[in-house]
């Protein structure tokens, strides 16, 4: 610290202590842990008699931001809990006002309560909330539990009500920020109904003490500027200008002082003085000289006066002890000060207006000192924290790299991330979105009620299940299926197997994986009404009854929303457990919830301390982390930004092999929040990473890493290209959660940037109709509505709108998928779209053909499988930009199941899916062609597989 070398005073003529013969108590403007810590604070109180400490955002800024006075403390609390970079912060400065307010209670105790006191400002961010004011002075007040303790709040109009409510709750106040001579009689007044209040009540007004922080210093520091300029453009009235220089603050101060005298002698006050109520007394704050021309002490010595407060930065202090000369001159030339603002004000001084803005701006650069403070404790957070985190770099374009820059300051001057966290809907289009917002807080909320996860899995345990099979679709399904494939199954843990198709051959594959006598059933539905974990309860409720000779009720669990469909299925059928869904979560956002929570708990998963770490990257998200230091922030506005300004909109995932899984749950997050009303964000998922030829300018990847792996060489030539690639390093696939949460926070954040309600599913839903429309038909007539192809070759028959027709032709199949694919552009991508089963082979046959496509057509592709992307990617496909060019793939199936209880099997349920899909793909103008296999799959498989080739090759 620069000042206040008090160890060898240099006594002047006039020393600091002398202050108080005038009846003026010295304050410090400044706080910092080594200083009081090494005495020095105690130090200034025995030598210099000083009476008070200020501090303020800015002034803890430079304590706790720089250097390492305060790691001690903080590494130490984080070992035992890990707190969120805003409380961290609150309790390294409670720990500091508190270590002030003991070396000045002895001042407090000698003074008889009028000086001795520390003062702690109110967060920044709320100074024109007054309710937030209010609730965190009192919540400040009680934290701290000092009598010496003063809460510092704004004086803005929002501020000065709070001050009034304060006061009547008995905290002493220092109000702050106030330039204006209206502003402060407002504060005044503001003290005297609160102590008013306080007296109606019968409670006392004697040990309350306030004073009002009147800023000085920057007042001149805007007055003499436009001095300057005027007279530097040739002004008329220079001369008269420039003798207003350094005066205009003064001169508004003394007015200040004799507004309190005046007051001060009023019969109000007087009747509470003889209650004993200590008048607020006015206190010169931004009294450190500016301008180099005037004297470095100017502001102490021309503001002295009785019952006053000089609350004095370090190097003043010590010029003041060196140098300064005392006089009474707070109550000299009050004529000449009035003069002064009557020259300023006839010479069009905006005096008003600079009081004003100064307001404005003081605010702000408190917020921003609150930013930077925030921004620096979450960096010493996250080095302690170091691998228990997972690490998110990005490695971006100039360009991009500048409006990820302006956007984050944007979100920080906006306080965004906070109203992100308020769940203010203005963040997004202030439609239903604060509605959907249960996933900022659902981990806490698990944490508490851990203990209910942590008996269902030991009583699963103790029943011996060999199998878990769920049965759900989408956000019920992808997050669960990460978790398995993540983890794998855990020693003496059943197997957890997710089942998310209504293709007949894959439910039979299922059936046959587990020993239905010893397997646990999960329905999982939010909503309850979806049509795929109803037929497959249907379906396995069956299976189970006749395996086990009774009804299995006992071996089903549902996890569902509240009051749906489903509860009432679990509830007539017996079911041994149900667990509910929060209804402010939306299916993509739930996988923290019950809907991941309870699969984990039954394979093993330990889901306490999958919570826990999960939480360590929900706080390093949350409300106090400033954007730019943010990583769910920080990521949304990456992914938003390359696509909005940039056209990067195909965020093409990799992932390590150990948690490659987490792509699918990423794709469904990504394309069902951001593809809609012709906006969006494509995900592709699994694309084998080529050289940079074989890509256009509409990639951002995301690399998720495990452990120590090397990135893929292939992205360092990406990069060099110019394509942007975001990092996201996992420790350990525990962390696995901490991913599903920056994502989440990321993918709402891209909403706002796009302007879209990221938390519905417009597309998703019509589609739903559409295949229920042909299902309803189905059970009334028999039969799916009939349908011709346009053209058949072979096996393959070919299906589409007549729109699309006219641009096909009706040729043979390579001249159909000839001119398919001919229409993919620039920017465009092609999208798979595969009915059939999903397993090893028809996986690697797909993947086969989509990098065939990307190699050829340098577009980005998607390989994926209906039913499952319906409740996925289907809704950027359908809602997104009219980019991609799909191939729907059908087949007719060798053996159908039927559905218990419904007169459609599972076969006609996908053709059903496959056609309304295909309808509203159509219907959004979409350029779609269907191709069915008759016969044979496999060989169907590569019949259709061979006239791609010759289409995109010619070979
Ligand atoms: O308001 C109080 C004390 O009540 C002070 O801490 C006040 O914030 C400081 O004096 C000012 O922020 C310093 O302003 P400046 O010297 O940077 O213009
Ligand atoms: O992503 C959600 C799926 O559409 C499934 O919905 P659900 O959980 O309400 O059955």
């Amino acid at each position: 610290m620069a000042g206040t070398s008090n160890t060898s005073p240099s006594r002047g003529a006039d020393s600091i202590r002398k202050l108080g013969e005038y009846k003026q108590s010295p304050w410090l403007d400044f706080i910092q842990r080594s200083y009081t810590e090494s005495g020095k604070l105690k130090g200034l109180v025995d030598l210099d008699d000083l009476r008070g400490v200020t501090s303020n955002p800015a002034i803890f800024e430079k304590a706790i931001g720089s250097g390492t006075d305060y790691d001690p403390q903080i590494n130490e609390l984080l070992a035992k809990d890990a707190l969120p970079p805003g409380e961290l912060y609150e309790t390294l400065a409670i720990t500091d006002i508190r270590a002030a307010c003991a070396v000045m209670h002895p001042v407090f105790e000698k003074t008889k309560k009028i000086d001795g006191y520390v003062s702690l400002e109110v967060s920044p961010y709320l100074a024109f909330d007054t309710k937030g004011t209010i609730e965190e002075a009192r919540r400040l007040w009680k934290e701290v539990d000092r009598d010496n303790l003063m809460i510092k709040i704004p004086g803005t109009k929002e501020g000065t009500v709070a001050v009034r409510d304060a006061i009547e709750d008995g905290i002493n106040v220092n109000v702050t920020l106030l330039f204006a001579l209206d502003a402060y009689k407002a504060v005044l007044e503001a003290y005297i109904s609160g102590l008013e209040a306080r007296a109606a009540k019968g409670e006392s007004v004697a040990d309350i003490a306030s004073v009002a922080s009147f800023f000085v210093s920057r007042i001149d520091g805007k007055i003499d500027a436009e001095i300057d300029r005027r007279v530097a453009a040739g002004d008329k009235d220079a001369e008269a200008l420039k003798a207003l220089r350094g005066k205009v603050a003064i001169a508004n101060a003394k007015l200040a002082y004799q507004h309190y005298l005046e007051v001060t002698k009023s019969p109000r006050w007087q009747a509470l003085a003889q209650k004993g109520a200590q008048p607020q007394r006015l206190l010169w704050a931004s009294t450190g000289t500016k301008d180099k021309a005037y004297s470095d002490v100017l502001y102490v010595e021309e503001l002295i006066g009785e019952n006053t407060v000089n609350t004095i930065p370090p190097a003043t202090f010590d010029a003041f002890r060196d140098h300064g000369k005392i006089r009474a001159s707070l109550i000299e030339n009050v004529d000449a000060a009035r003069q002064v603002l009557a020259d300023a004000k006839r010479l069009g001084l905006d005096l008003d207006g600079v009081t004003s803005t100064l307001v404005v701006e003081g605010c702000a650069a408190f917020s921003k000192s609150f930013d930077t403070l925030l921004g620096a404790v979450a960096a010493k957070r996250e080095a302690v924290l170091g691998k228990r985190l997972l690490h998110v770099s990005a490695d971006l374009p100039s360009e991009l790299r500048d409006i990820v820059a302006e956007a984050e300051a944007t979100w920080s001057t906006e306080g965004l991330v906070r109203r992100l966290w308020k769940k203010d809907a203005s963040v997004w289009t202030n439609g239903p979105e604060a509605k959907w917002l249960g996933w900022l807080n659902i981990v806490q909320e698990r944490l508490a009620h851990v203990d209910e996860l942590e008996t269902l899995a030991r009583d699963v345990k103790a029943r011996g299940f060999s199998d878990v099979l769920l049965l759900g679709m989408g956000g019920s399904s992808l997050g669960p299926e990460v978790l398995e494939k993540t983890f794998g199954q855990k020693a003496g843990w059943p197997k957890l197997h997710v089942l998310d198709s209504t293709d007949p051959q894959q439910v039979s594959t299922f059936e046959k994986a587990v020993d239905v006598k010893k397997t646990l059933f999960i329905v999982a539905s939010k909503s309850g009404g979806t049509l795929e974990p109803n037929i497959l309860f249907a379906y396995f409720w069956d299976v189970a009854k006749k395996a086990l000779g009774k009804d299995p009720g006992d071996n089903f669990i549902a996890i569902t929303d509240p009051n749906s469909h489903m509860q009432d299925v679990a509830k007539e059928h017996h079911f041994w457990r149900t667990f509910f869904g929060d209804p402010a979560i939306g299916g993509r956002f739930s996988v923290l919830s019950n809907f991941g929570l309870v699969p984990a708990a039954v394979s093993g998963i330990e889901v306490r301390k999958f919570l826990e770490s999960t939480r360590l990257m929900i706080e390093s998200c949350d409300a106090s982390v400033p954007a730019e230091v943010n990583p769910g922030i920080s990521l949304g506005l990456i992914l938003g930004h390359a696509a909005k300004n940039f056209g990067r909109d195909k965020v093409t995932i990799q992932a390590s092999e150990g948690i490659a899984s987490f792509g699918a749950w990423l794709e469904q997050l990504v394309a069902e929040s951001t593809g809609k009303i012709g906006r969006g964000l494509v995900p592709i998922d699994e694309e084998e990473l080529g050289s940079p030829e074989v890509y256009g300018k509409d990639r951002v990847f995301v690399d998720l890493l495990l452990g120590d792996e090397k990135p893929n060489s292939r992205l360092a030539a990406l990069r060099n290209a110019g394509s942007p690639v975001v990092t996201v390093r996992l420790t350990d696939p525990e962390q696995i959660g901490q991913a599903f949460f920056l994502f989440e926070l990321a993918i709402a954040v891209v909403g706002s940037v796009l302007d879209i309600d990221p938390f519905d599913q417009p597309d998703v839903e019509f589609s739903k109709v559409e295949t229920r429309k042909l299902t309803s038909a189905y059970e009334e007539t028999g039969s799916l509505p009939k349908e011709a192809p346009f053209a058949v070759d072979g096996d393959l028959s070919f299906y589409a709108d007549d729109k699309n027709v006219a641009a096909l032709g009706k040729g043979d199949a390579v001249s159909i998928l000839k001119k398919h694919f001919a229409r993919v552009g620039a920017g465009d991508y092609v999208g798979l779209l595969a009915y059939i089963e999903r397993d090893l082979e028809t996986r690697r046959w797909a993947q086969d053909v989509r990098m065939k496509l990307r190699d050829a057509l340098k577009v980005a592709t998607a390989a994926e499988f209906g039913p499952r992307f319906l409740h996925s990617t289907g809704q950027a496909y359908k809602g997104g930009p009219n980019s991609g060019v799909f191939l729907q793939v059908t087949a007719t199936d060798a053996n159908d199941l039927p559905v218990p209880g419904y007169r459609f099997t599972f076969g006609v349920v996908k053709a059903a899916q496959a056609r309304g899909d295909f309808e509203v793909l159509s219907s959004r103008e979409r350029r779609a062609l269907r191709v069915h296999i008759n016969g044979s799959l496999e060989a169907g498989l590569k019949t259709l597989a061979d006239a791609i080739s010759k289409a995109i090759t010619g070979a």
